[in-house]
């Protein structure tokens, strides 16, 4: 009877038995097989060789083996040697494998019999512990298969199994043998088989026994081959898997903080979260990321800012729309407080008050709920008052750090280098969130040479399950699209397989920014108080006063609705006029009410504030203040912060980069006021003044007064909004005459600032004008703060670059210029962000300090 010797499909299925489990042969068995087929095997390194080919002497030998199996009560039985299935798979199971596993062969030559026992290491419960192979006359040569009960008898104690005398066991050593099968090795051959057929291969034809053997023999080798074979393969696998996951941990350290959190590494898995199930806004993918130089090649040195201010590119920009400080009433009349009011005040002062303010809260972006964008809208959260004042010690200087050395170095390699066309390319607008990425979880895989996030790579956890083409086709488009909006966020450009980037954006904008009020967050508790009495706050900077303060507003007059507290935002040049606002507008305060106060103010004019107000002065420190202010804006004002991009028109310009709450920290502020505070943030109570500067505002307006007739900041704006620097500063090609390409620098770099202007080059020329040196003493200043603002993002590592204070304007150049500082300077790898509120952050900051005074 001929039984299938190699394994059946269903154990292939089954799958591939551990390396221990497998069965070899005894190490001191060596066969070879001759070209007719005739198989020889050497039980000794030195011992006899034998023939067992179509021997028919063997085939007696082994038609006279007799299994004797004996029963837990020792009682005997007697079988034929073509056992039953299940007695090869026992004597495969429990006998044979454990064996060369873990023990031993001896032969023993007993009373003319061979006996064979098993010695194991550790006694393992055997078949072979109660069979034994007897000799057989040559008359009992029935091969009829007899079903045997091995299971009720596999329990027995140690016991051996014997074959025919030793006489039938001829050797001639050295030679090959007499062609009679010594009953040991037959034993052995009939265990390889055995172990060799295993469960599903039991029973094989007399003559076809060895070379079956040899077969198995054969097979068993290249098994083990395969075996070792698939152990380097995992080995390589897992280094190969351990490689590519460190590259997505690259990328993802470089993805924005709200990325973080949708793509989460864990172990050797990479998953990218359900994006609809993520429990915050996203900001708008369609949004592109801003303009990037063309050229990303690493600078050698970094000694000169480039301007970005070509004056090929630049469009007559329209003027910003300042915020226009009234004159100081000179008394508290009613006809004089209208001047002062906010568009809001002014609204509800009117008899149609409460029409306009439904109105104007329509239009508030943070109460706009169901923009077309993609972007959520923001629920506001209980975010639990920090108590202040924060910690002293984290204004001390931090000990240095060492800077990294090199600049985010993997996201070099997927720069788009455009030399040719002289455009920037952005990705495919994406498709909204909500509908195109609601995928259900799933795993992907980077692949470091496509460069590309794969679908379920090899290695990861691939499915055995088949999908059609066209499903993993959808599949991969899917993943490709998120990639795509991966990328995009976190500024690492992608090129398709053609070579090209995929262009096209579609940037979802709001408004341009203003200033407009903020409605202060209804169900907070810490807020309950300002339903029933206004609150006012004060930052009196180097500069400018700030005012905040709080209104109460219904959206609609007659509706049964919660009212809102709206909080308003106003500022002045001196504190005269400060005060004056304060003692008309804030009529019903009384002598225990608090004005919060910030700034050097707060100290210089506490005295001066509680005498002229009535009220007690509450200090709030200065840095304390930005950063609790800044975290509220950003965290209860969805349209706080914005990019902006000087290439695009219109309100498309301005691009709100709402944030998840639990991912604004850590952040580096800088903080342009009449000096640079640069803070870097890593939670409301913990920060570290790093540095500052005295080339801010102060420096602007002071030395656009003595170079310029302007009177005032706006006047010196609006003379460098139509100035052309060029007529002042040094440029790269007025010292190399073109670009000095060996550093990459382009030829309208400017080399140096103000350059144009010694005494030598005046003389006889009439003088520069006031509005060339107006917008030379701009693009210095803030490339110089941009500069200083890339350095600390690098130097701490940060993502995000928030720009504060009134330095700022929401001035085009000045925007401009920061943000191409940043941009280019630090490949793309930081965003320079700005703020509605941006002067206020501080007096924000003192509103909400709720600590004792
Ligand atoms: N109307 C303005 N008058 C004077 N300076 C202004 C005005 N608007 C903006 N600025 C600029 O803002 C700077 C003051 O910014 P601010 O954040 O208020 O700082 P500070 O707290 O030091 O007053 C000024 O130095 C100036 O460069
Ligand atoms: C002293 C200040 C904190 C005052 O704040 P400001 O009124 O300018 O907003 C600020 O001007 C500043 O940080 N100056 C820079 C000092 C320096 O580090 O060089």
């Amino acid at each position: 009877m001929r039984v299938p010797l190699l394994p059946t499909p269903k154990s292939r299925r089954e799958g591939v038995k551990k390396k221990d489990e497998w069965v070899r042969p005894p190490s001191n068995v060596e066969f070879s097989r001759s070209d007719e087929g005739r198989v020889t095997y050497q039980v000794e390194p030195n011992g006899p060789v034998f023939e067992t080919w179509r021997n028919p002497t063997k085939l007696d030998r082994l038609k006279s083996l007799k299994f004797v199996s004996k029963n837990s009560k020792g009682i005997s039985k007697e079988n034929d040697h073509s056992v039953s299935t299940r007695k090869w798979s026992f004597l495969s199971n429990y006998g044979y494998s454990e064996d060369t596993q873990k023990g031993r062969l001896d032969h023993l030559v007993e009373g003319g019999k061979v006996k064979v026992e098993t010695v194991h290491e550790k006694k393992i419960p055997s078949l072979l512990d109660n069979i034994s192979l007897e000799s057989m006359s040559p008359e009992h040569e029935d091969f009829n298969e007899k079903e045997e009960n091995e299971d009720s008898e596999r329990s027995g104690s140690s016991g051996s199994y014997e074959v025919g005398s030793e006489e039938s066991c001829r050797k001639s050593p050295g030679k090959i043998s007499e062609p009679e099968l010594s009953p040991e090795d037959t034993i052995q051959l009939c265990k390889y088989m055995v172990a060799k057929g295993q469960q599903h291969a039991s029973l094989v034809a007399d003559d076809e026994l060895p070379f079956y053997i040899t077969q198995l023999i054969d097979l068993n080798d290249q098994l083990g081959n395969l075996i070792e074979k698939n152990e380097r393969k995992k080995d390589d696998l897992k280094s190969v898997l351990k490689e590519e996951v460190d590259q997505i941990k690259k990328v993802h350290a470089n993805l924005p903080p709200f990325l973080e959190q949708a793509i989460q590494i864990k172990d050797d898995y990479v998953t990218v979260q359900n994006y609809s199930t993520l429990p915050f806004p996203l900001p708008d993918m369609s949004v592109p990321p801003p303009p990037l130089p063309l050229q990303f090649v690493p600078q050698v040195s970094a000694p000169h800012i480039s301007s970005p201010i070509s004056p090929m590119l630049i469009q007559p920009s329209p003027s910003p729309s300042p915020i226009t400080l009234q004159p100081s009433p000179s008394s508290g009349s009613s006809a004089n407080l209208s001047a002062f009011l906010t568009p809001v005040e002014e609204m509800m002062s009117a008899p149609q008050a409460s029409l306009n303010v439904a109105q104007s809260v329509q239009r508030a972006p943070i109460l706009s709920t169901s923009n077309n964008n993609s972007v959520q809208p923001l629920a506001y959260n209980s975010v639990p008052a920090p108590s202040l004042p924060i910690s002293t010690s984290s204004l001390q200087t931090p000990p240095i750090q060492t800077p990294p050395t090199s600049e985010i170095p993997t996201l070099q390699k997927f720069f788009y280098r455009n030399e040719n066309e002289k455009s920037h390319h952005y990705f495919q607008a994406p498709p909204p969130f909500e509908t195109e990425c609601n995928l259900p979880d799933f795993q992907m895989g980077y692949n470091t040479k496509t460069r590309r996030i794969a679908y379920s790579p090899p290695h990861i956890n691939r499915s055995r399950k088949r999908s059609s083409a066209t499903e993993k086709l959808k599949k991969v488009e899917q993943v490709r699209r998120i990639m795509d909006e991966l990328l995009l966020a976190s500024h690492l450009k992608r090129i398709d397989s053609s070579g090209r980037v995929r262009i096209a954006t579609s940037p979802v904008v709001r408004e341009k920014p203003a200033c407009p009020f903020v409605v202060v967050p209804p169900d907070e508790p810490r807020f309950e108080a300002l339903f029933t009495k206004q609150r006012y706050s004060v930052d009196i900077g180097g500069t400018l006063c700030k005012v905040v303060y709080s209104t109460i507003s219904r959206i609609n007059e007659n509706s049964d609705e919660k009212p809102m507290v709206l909080l308003n935002f106003r500022k002045f040049t001196s504190i005269d006029a400060c005060i004056q606002f304060l003692k008309e507008t804030w009529i019903h305060r009384e002598s225990t009410d608090v004005l919060h106060c910030t700034g050097g103010g707060s100290f210089k004019y506490s005295d001066r504030l509680e005498l002229e107000l009535g009220v007690k002065v509450k200090k709030t420190d200065e840095m304390n203040s930005l950063i609790y202010g800044c975290d509220f804006l950003l965290r209860h004002n969805e349209d706080e912060s914005f990019t902006y991009h000087h290439e695009a028109t219109g309100i498309d310009k301005f691009q709100y980069r709402p944030i998840n709450p639990d991912t604004i920290f850590p952040f580096l502020l800088v903080n342009i006021g009449t000096g640079i505070s640069v803070l870097k943030v890593d939670s409301p109570t913990t920060f570290q003044r790093v540095g500052g500067s005295s080339m801010g505002g102060g420096a602007f307006i002071g030395l656009g007064s003595l170079l310029t007739s302007a009177k005032d900041f706006d006047g010196l704006l609006q003379l460098a909004e139509r100035g052309d620097h060029r007529q002042i500063d040094t440029l790269v090609s007025d010292i190399y005459g073109g670009s000095y390409s060996n550093l990459n620098l382009a030829a309208d770099l400017i080399a140096g600032s103000f350059g144009k202007c010694s005494r030598q080059q005046l003389d006889g020329k009439t003088g520069p004008k006031e509005e060339d040196i107006a917008k030379s003493l701009l693009l210095m200043i803030s490339n110089s703060i941009g500069q200083m603002a890339m350095l600390y993002g690098n130097r701490y590592q940060m993502k995000r670059i928030y720009f504060g204070g009134f330095f700022i304007r929401r001035n085009p150049i000045t925007m401009r210029t920061l943000t191409y500082a940043i941009n280019f300077w630090s490949q793309g790898a930081m965003d320079a962000l700005f703020m509605k509120h941006e002067g206020y952050l501080g007096a924000v900051g003192a509103f909400m300090d709720e600590s004792e005074a």
